[in-house]
C-alpha cells in the first residue's frame, strides 16, 4: 500500500488508533490548497508537507519583505523580494521530496476562485482581509468542500471549520453583514505576535489532517485564543448552517452570485489602506504630504500630534512630536487639546488613524488641523530612509 520507508517516516502518526495505515493512504491520496502562505499559512503547511498530504496548491500573489519574517517561517531572509507562493514551495519540497507542490502566483478574485480551488479535497483560508473570507466561503459552499479557516491579530487567534459536514454554516451564515472597516485591521496596522500565528496556523494543519483521515466530529464550533488569557483557548458552540443564509442557503444559485458579488465593496470599500495606496487624493486644506511637512518643520513652529499607541511612539518618534494616542483624543478631544496651539498636524503610522483624529479635533480646535498622507511609513519612504518604521 504504501512504500516500505514511509511506514518508517510516517509509523509514529500511524500506530495512532483511528489513524493506522488507512489514515497514512488518506493523506497521501488527499489534496489541500492553502490561500495565503503568510503568517497563518506557513505553519499550517509546513505540517501538512511534513504529515505526508499528497498534493498541496498554494496561492499568494505578495512577495516576501523584512518584516514577514518573524512569523512567517518558510521564508528566509534569501527569499526576501521572492513570491511567497514560489519561496513556500520550494521550502516544502525541502521538508518532503514525495509532496506534489503547486504554487500559484495570483490574488484570488471571483474571475478565477473556482477553477484554481476545484480540484482540491480541502481549502484553507490562511488570508488576512474580509472580501477574501467571504469569496473563500462562497466558493468552498459552491464546490461542496471544507474550509478550514484561521485568524489572528495581536495576541489574539480564530479558528473555524466551514461548511463542513452534513449541516456545517457558512461563513456568511455567522457572519451575514462584513464587520465595519474601523473595526479591522491587518497585522500591518494592529501587530501581531509570531507564535500566535504559529499556534492557529498549526491548528488548521491538524483539523485538515483530521477531516482527511476521518477523525473529526460534525458539530460546528469556533475556537477563540487569547494568548494574554488563562487559560488561552475558548470554543463556542455554533448553530447549523441558516437555511435563510445568501450563500449555503441558495443551492446551486452561490456561483452565479460568485459572478455578481464585488466583494470588496461589499466589505465596505477600499482596502484599509487606501490612503497609502493613493486611492482617495486629500483635499490641500486639510491634509499635507510627508515631505510638505519636512519643508515646513525647517522654518515653522507647529504643534505636531502622533497619535499611534505609546508603545508604537515608544519605538521611533519624530523629535518635538507630542503623543496622544487616539482612542484618548477621540473619546475627549477637548481634553487632548495641546493648551495654545496655533497649527495643529496630525500623524500615524499610515495615514488613516490621523483623518480620524484631525476630524474629532477640527470639532473643537479655532487653530487649523491637518492630517499627514501616508503617515511615518510615508516619511520613511520619501523623506528619511534611516528612520526606524517597520
Ligand atoms: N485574495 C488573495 N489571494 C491570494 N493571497 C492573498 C489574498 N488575500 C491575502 N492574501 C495573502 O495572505 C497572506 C496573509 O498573510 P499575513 O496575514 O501574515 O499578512 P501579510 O500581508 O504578509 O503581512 P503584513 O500585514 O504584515 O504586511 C499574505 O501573504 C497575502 O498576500
Amino acid at each position: 500500500m504504501l512504500p516500505l520507508k514511509d511506514y518508517r517516516r510516517y509509523g509514529r502518526q500511524m500506530i495512532l488508533e483511528g489513524f493506522g495505515l488507512p489514515g497514512q493512504v488518506k493523506l497521501k491520496e488527499a489534496s489541500v490548497v492553502v490561500v495565503g502562505a503568510g503568517g497563518l499559512g506557513c505553519p499550517a503547511l509546513q505540517y501538512l508537507a511534513a504529515s505526508g498530504i499528497g498534493r498541496i496548491g498554494v496561492i499568494d500573489h505578495d512577495v516576501v519583505e523584512l518584516s514577514n519574517l518573524h512569523r512567517q517561517i518558510l521564508h528566509t531572509e534569501t527569499t526576501i523580494g521572492t513570491p511567497k507562493a514560489l519561496s513556500a514551495a520550494k521550502a516544502l519540497s525541502v521538508i518532503n521530496q514525495q509532496l506534489k507542490v503547486e504554487a500559484v502566483v495570483q490574488s484570488l478574485s471571483p474571475t478565477n476562485a473556482t477553477k484554481l480551488l476545484a480540484t482540491y479535497d480541502v481549502i484553507l483560508d490562511c488570508t488576512d482581509n474580509a472580501p477574501t473570507r467571504y469569496l473563500l466561503s462562497d466558493v468552498a459552499v459552491a464546490l461542496k468542500k471544507p474550509l478550514v479557516s484561521g485568524a489572528a491579530q495581536r495576541f489574539e487567534g480564530q479558528l473555524c471549520i466551514y461548511n463542513y459536514g452534513e449541516n456545517g454554516p457558512c461563513y456568511r451564515c455567522l457572519f451575514p453583514k462584513p464587520p465595519a472597516q474601523e473595526t479591522v485591521g491587518t497585522c500591518e496596522e494592529t501587530g501581531i505576535l509570531g507564535t500566535v500565528t504559529g499556534v492557529i496556523g498549526n491548528l488548521q494543519a491538524l483539523e485538515t489532517i483530521k477531516i482527511i483521515v476521518g477523525l473529526k466530529d460534525q458539530a460546528p464550533s469556533l475556537l477563540l485564543f487569547d494568548a494574554l488569557r488563562t487559560p488561552p483557548f475558548r470554543s463556542i458552540k455554533l448553530r447549523k448552517k441558516k437555511p435563510a443564509c445568501a450563500a449555503c442557503g441558495s443551492g446551486e444559485k452561490t456561483r452565479g452570485m460568485i459572478d455578481n458579488t464585488d466583494y470588496v465593496q461589499f466589505c465596505g470599500g477600499p482596502p484599509a489602506n487606501w490612503v497609502e495606496r493613493g486611492l482617495v487624493p486629500g483635499s490641500a486644506e486639510t491634509r499635507i504630504s510627508t515631505k510638505d511637512l519636512h519643508r515646513i518643520l525647517a522654518t515653522e513652529v507647529l504643534t505636531l500630534i502622533d497619535v499611534r499607541p505609546r508603545t508604537e511612539y515608544g519605538i521611533c518618534h519624530l523629535p518635538n512630536s507630542l503623543n496622544i494616542p487616539l482612542n484618548e483624543l477621540v473619546s475627549n478631544p477637548k481634553a487632548a487639546m495641546p493648551e495654545g496651539a496655533k497649527d495643529i498636524y496630525i500623524l500615524c503610522r499610515l495615514g488613516n488613524d490621523s483623518q480620524i483624529a484631525a476630524d474629532a479635533l477640527r470639532e473643537v480646535s479655532t487653530a487649523p488641523v491637518k492630517d499627514i498622507i501616508g503617515g511615518l511609513v510615508s516619511w520613511a519612504r520619501d523623506v528619511d530612509s534611516s528612520f526606524p518604521i517597520y
